[in-house]
Order: C-alpha cells, then sequence, then structure tokens
C-alpha cells in the first residue's frame, strides 16, 4: 500500500499518520474513525494555489465543499486563500459559521430553493453559479426586490463526455445540470441573464466530471468554452470576464490509478485557455477552478476495527469491520476501489487474500473485494486510505448507525473535528404523535 502525506510505519509496527500512532488514534476517539492529515490538506492547498494562481496569475482556486465541509475545514481553507464552492443552504450556512468570507463563496446547485438564493442574496455571496432558467428569474425577481445587483456565472453543459463512473460524468449533454451548448440553450441564457433586471452576468462555468485522470477532455473543454466565449461577444458584444472550469482531478486510490498530476492539469489548462484567447483575439478570462477530491481524498483515511471473520474454504474469506456502507457509500456505488493497511501490523508481510465487509444488513455493504493482507484477527485496526472525500459528506444513519467522529492529526497532535454521532443524536429529529405517547 502506498503511503501518503504524513503517514509511516513507526517503531512498534504501526502505522503513524500526522505523529500519531493510528492504533493509539482507535483507542482514544474509537473506532469507525476519519482521520484527517492537516498538513496534507494544506500541501494539496498549496499544490494548486502554485500550478495556478502563483504561476499565471488571473486564476482563482475553490475548493468544492461536497468532498468534505465541516467548521475546522472552512478554516483551513480560509487560510489557505482559497475561495469555497458550496452546492445547498446546509454548506452554506457551515461556511457562514465558520466565519468564511462570503465574498470568496461560489454558490452552486441545480435546484436551489427562494430561501437558498436568498441566504445567498443576503450574505452577499461571490457568485450565485446559475444552472437553470427558473433560476435565473427568481434570482432576478429576489434581487431587484432586495434592491440588489447580483454577480453570476452560467453552468454550461459543453457536450463532453469524460471517462469516468456514469455518474460522476457531468458534462456530456444527457445530463440534469446546466444549460446545454450544442443547441443554442446556453446562448439564450446569456441573452436572458443581459435582459433581466438585478443580474450581473461574469462569466461561465462547467464541470466535465470527477475522478478524471487524463489532460483531453480539459482540453477540450477549455477551448469548447472559449469558443463560445467569442461567440457571445460577436453576438451580443459582451465580455466573458470569468471562465469556470470545474474540478474533477482524479486521485489514485489503488497503484493502478495513474491520473496526471496536478501541475499538469494546470499548465494543459492555462495553456488552452490562453492560446484560444489569442487565436481568437479576447480577453484573457479569468481562470477559476474547483478542486474537491483532489484536495481532501488523499488526506483523509478510516480506521475501522476488526470483528467478525467468516471463512468459505475454497470461496471467501469475510472479513467484517465495524463500518462499511454507511461511512463509505461508494464501493456500493461506483464499485470504487480502495486499498487497506492494518494499522497495529503495518509491516507484517501479506500471507492471504481476503474481503472486507461493513455491517450492514446489505450483502452489497462490501469495502474491498480480495485484498492480501497479513493473517487477520478479530481487533485488529484495520486502516482504509483516500477515504477523505465523499466519505463523511455522503454518509448516513442506515441501520440507525452513528456516523463516525474525525480527527484532525498534525505534528503528533490529535484534535476532534467531528464528534462522534452518540443514539441520542439518533433520536433527535424523531417526534411522537400524541395518539402514540401511551
Ligand atoms: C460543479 C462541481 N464542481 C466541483 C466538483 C468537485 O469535483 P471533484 O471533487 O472531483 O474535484 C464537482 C463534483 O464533481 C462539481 O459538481
Ligand atoms: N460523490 C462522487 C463524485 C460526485 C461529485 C459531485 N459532482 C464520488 O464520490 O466520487
Amino acid at each position: 500500500m502506498q503511503l501518503r502525506g504524513t503517514m509511516r510505519i513507526n517503531e512498534r509496527g504501526h502505522l503513524e499518520i500526522g505523529g500519531c500512532d493510528v492504533v493509539d488514534l482507535a483507542r482514544e476517539f474509537g473506532t469507525p474513525l476519519y482521520i484527517f492529515d492537516e498538513d496534507l490538506i494544506r500541501a494539496n492547498c498549496r499544490k494548486f494555489t502554485r500550478a495556478f494562481v502563483q504561476k499565471y496569475g488571473n486564476a482563482e482556486v475553490i475548493y468544492a465543499g461536497k468532498a468534505f465541509l465541516t467548521t475546522a475545514m472552512c478554516r483551513i481553507i480560509a487560510q489557505e486563500g482559497l475561495g469555497l464552492d458550496v452546492v445547498s443552504g446546509g454548506e452554506l450556512y457551515t461556511a457562514l459559521k465558520a466565519g468564511f468570507p462570503p465574498a470568496r463563496i461560489y454558490f452552486h446547485g441545480n435546484n436551489k430553493s427562494k430561501e437558498e438564493l436568498l441566504l445567498a442574496l443576503e450574505v452577499g455571496v461571490g457568485r450565485v453559479v446559475v444552472d437553470n432558467f427558473l433560476e435565473l428569474e427568481t434570482l432576478s425577481r429576489l434581487a431587484v426586490e432586495r434592491g440588489q445587483r447580483v454577480p453570476i456565472l452560467l453552468r454550461v453543459t459543453p457536450g463532453i463526455e469524460a471517462h469516468t463512473h456514469e455518474y460522476i460524468r457531468t458534462g456530456q449533454i444527457d445530463s440534469k445540470f446546466g444549460f446545454t451548448l450544442p443547441g443554442g440553450q446556453a446562448l439564450e441564457a446569456v441573452k436572458k441573464a443581459q435582459g433581466l433586471p438585478g443580474i450581473e452576468y461574469k462569466g461561465l462555468h462547467c464541470h466535465i466530471g470527477s475522478q478524471i485522470f487524463q489532460v483531453e477532455p480539459y482540453r477540450y473543454a477549455a477551448e469548447v468554452m472559449m469558443d463560445f466565449v467569442e461567440e457571445i461577444l460577436k453576438v451580443m458584444g459582451l465580455v466573458t470576464e470569468e471562465l469556470d472550469l470545474g474540478g474533477g482531478f482524479g486521485i489514485a486510490y489503488v497503484e493502478e490509478d495513474d491520473p496526471q498530476p496536478i501541475e499538469v492539469f494546470a499548465e494543459v489548462i492555462m495553456a488552452a485557455v490562453y492560446d484560444e484567447a489569442e487565436k481568437r483575439g479576447l480577453k484573457l478570462p479569468k481562470v477559476i477552478v474547483e478542486p474537491g477530491r483532489s484536495i481532501i481524498g488523499p488526506a483523509g483515511s478510516t480506521a475501522y476495527t476488526v470483528g467478525s471473520i467468516k471463512n468459505i474454504p475454497g470461496v471467501r474469506k469475510y472479513v467484517a469491520v465495524d463500518g462499511g456502507m454507511a461511512d463509505n457509500i461508494r464501493p456500493a456505488l461506483y464499485g470504487a476501489r480502495y486499498e487497506a493497511i492494518l494499522a497495529n501490523k503495518a509491516s507484517a508481510p501479506a500471507t492471504e487474500v481476503v474481503s472486507i465487509t461493513g455491517k450492514c444488513c446489505e450483502s452489497g455493504d462490501m469495502l474491498i473485494w480480495d485484498i492480501p493482507l497479513p493473517p487477520v484477527e478479530p481487533g485488529d485496526i484495520l486502516l482504509m486510505p483516500c477515504t477523505g472525500a465523499y466519505g463523511y459528506t455522503m454518509a448516513s444513519n442506515y441501520n440507525r448507525l452513528g456516523r463516525p467522529a474525525a480527527v484532525l492529526v498534525k505534528d503528533g497532535q490529535a484534535d476532534l473535528i467531528l464528534r462522534r454521532e452518540t443514539y441520542e443524536d439518533l433520536l433527535r429529529c424523531d417526534v411522537v404523535p400524541k395518539r402514540l405517547e401511551k
């Protein structure tokens, strides 16, 4: 298994992250436990800032909060100078409560409610990324009522098929997101935005998908979008000042995964935008990117305790852990693959192939199929790395399991950033109607 960030194997033969022994963390905070490597989160933020902002100037990196968002995470992102992409009132509220500067917030979503749009206007988010005609009209009406002019980007579906799982592909024509470019819907949206009071057109957005390894889809997206920027200028005399090319930069979950480094994505994207601007005689737009997974994915791991083990001779050995699809739905949802290590036997050689299953009442509750590990016993601490993105944020209370705790580790110190949900937490929304009281 590849060791990421500050991971190392210590003198006790245990896995360590951020200078903290994972076995000790499991003992102190319980399992399942999400462990976040603060140095790696910050290093990833800085990698993006260097590759896009420091190298090219007219660019901005905004972290996609859907990957992992808590108050502490907002603080780190704010300190690192990144912007923030939120997709719901709940994410926006979290950011505001964390003191995140509203002007650096981009508000996404394909079906924002009136209440969500009002909140965005009230607090003055930096940009609303408008997805559809209904939203455009509602936003205009609300802005006028409040005597405001709201800066927007328009979300465009460019008609690009990136090679990733079909559920996490978003740039193709047949998608619920955005105004479709081929066929003229997107141009119609720009015209409408220009004609509506209270709306200030700033630019365009597209997002072609997630967990993308290759640079070509981004190059192509940049070309297609710059072509549209030119069309907008020609048809309407309107300058597009900002071009947001979304997130989606892939990461290596398992050794075979081979994504391009961020620096290469940055070079290709920026070169494509610069070339297209020059070729077409256009003003260079500010380029925005929205990485989520590539910032937080590798920086998070999940520690589990091994429980029951079922061996079916000649068929399979199931090793059950104390979490599963409730804290990581990705294997069940996308067939996502992960690696694992026994944190308390980190330098022991692998001797058997086992499958890691969860504790949910569901046969599909598998975390890893067929992984070589040292002899596994009940009580071992199994660590699955690279679970930082879309683990906690997609977690559920299925089977009334409480969501795990999360700790932030750095220089030998572990701080709780999410406390474990208790049985009482599970009841906090339950209401008993009067007629059921006795
Ligand atoms: C609009 C938008 N921006 C950014 C992201 C972040 O993607 P990722 O976490 O793959 O970087 C997503 C999710 O796919 C998205 O839908
Ligand atoms: N949640 C997905 C990616 C979709 C991201 C949001 N557009 C994942 O775990 O890979």
